[in-house]
């Protein structure tokens, strides 16, 4: 079955804990956004991981070099997975999957600002990932003619597990699921929602039952 992934893009660990105990009922996936892990460092993955011990908890590193190192780092604080970019060298999420591998857990490549994100997620699926995040970042989401449609075509053709981030809300989640997606990434639609909690219920209701 389909997973459903909240984004906490909030910049506090506070702030992300007290989403979080909101919203947990509702996911399966808690991710610690980039900016909050650069503002917050490793111990806001060792808080929520503490907080939250049956959710999978995933650190969106985002790491472009040094994979093993960076990856080491955030599984020795309890993340359960961490993201490395598909524009990095294939040496780099080598690295960060031996690290992986060595504490149990997984690497998700990110294939943000990748221009050829189908082929990526087919070569890098051979290097050992989890899977692979089928993503428009916030800056591609604000340009013009931005549309989450593109990631749903592709998740259609990509053959390899994947999820997709780029605007998944209660209008497109059915069509990314039914596309393939073996995880939905919400963040803005959950975080930035008038009740968060309601939010990330009714988004989890349509993946039950896509
Ligand atoms: O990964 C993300 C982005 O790069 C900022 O960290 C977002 O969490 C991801 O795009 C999902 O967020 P929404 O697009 O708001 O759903």
């Amino acid at each position: 079955m389909a997973k459903l992934q909240v984004a906490i893009d909030l910049l506090t660990t506070d702030e992300a804990l007290a989403l979080a105990a909101k919203v947990a009922p509702y996911v399966d996936i808690i991710e610690l956004g980039t900016p909050l892990i650069k503002n917050m460092g490793s111990s806001v993955i060792t808080a929520m991981k503490a907080a939250h011990p049956d959710k999978l908890v995933f650190a969106d590193l985002k790491t472009a070099d040094a994979g093993e190192l960076e990856a080491d780092i955030a599984f020795k604080a309890g993340a359960d997975l961490v993201t490395v970019l598909g524009v990095s060298g294939n040496a780099t999420i080598i690295g960060a999957v031996k690290a992986a591998k060595a504490h149990g857990k997984g690497v998700v490549v990110d294939t943000i600002g990748h221009p050829d994100r189908v082929r990526r997620a087919q070569e890098v699926t051979e290097l050992g990932v989890a899977f692979v995040e089928l993503h428009a970042g916030l800056d591609e989401q604000w340009a013009d003619g931005y549309s989450i449609q593109v990631l749903i075509d592709e998740a259609a053709r990509v053959g390899v597990p994947v999820s997709i981030a780029g605007g998944v809300n209660l209008e497109n989640i059915e069509a990314v699921i039914k596309a393939g997606a073996q995880v939905a990434v919400a963040g803005a639609a959950i975080y930035a929602a008038e009740d968060p909690a309601a939010a990330a219920k009714a988004l989890s209701e349509v993946v039950r039952r896509a």
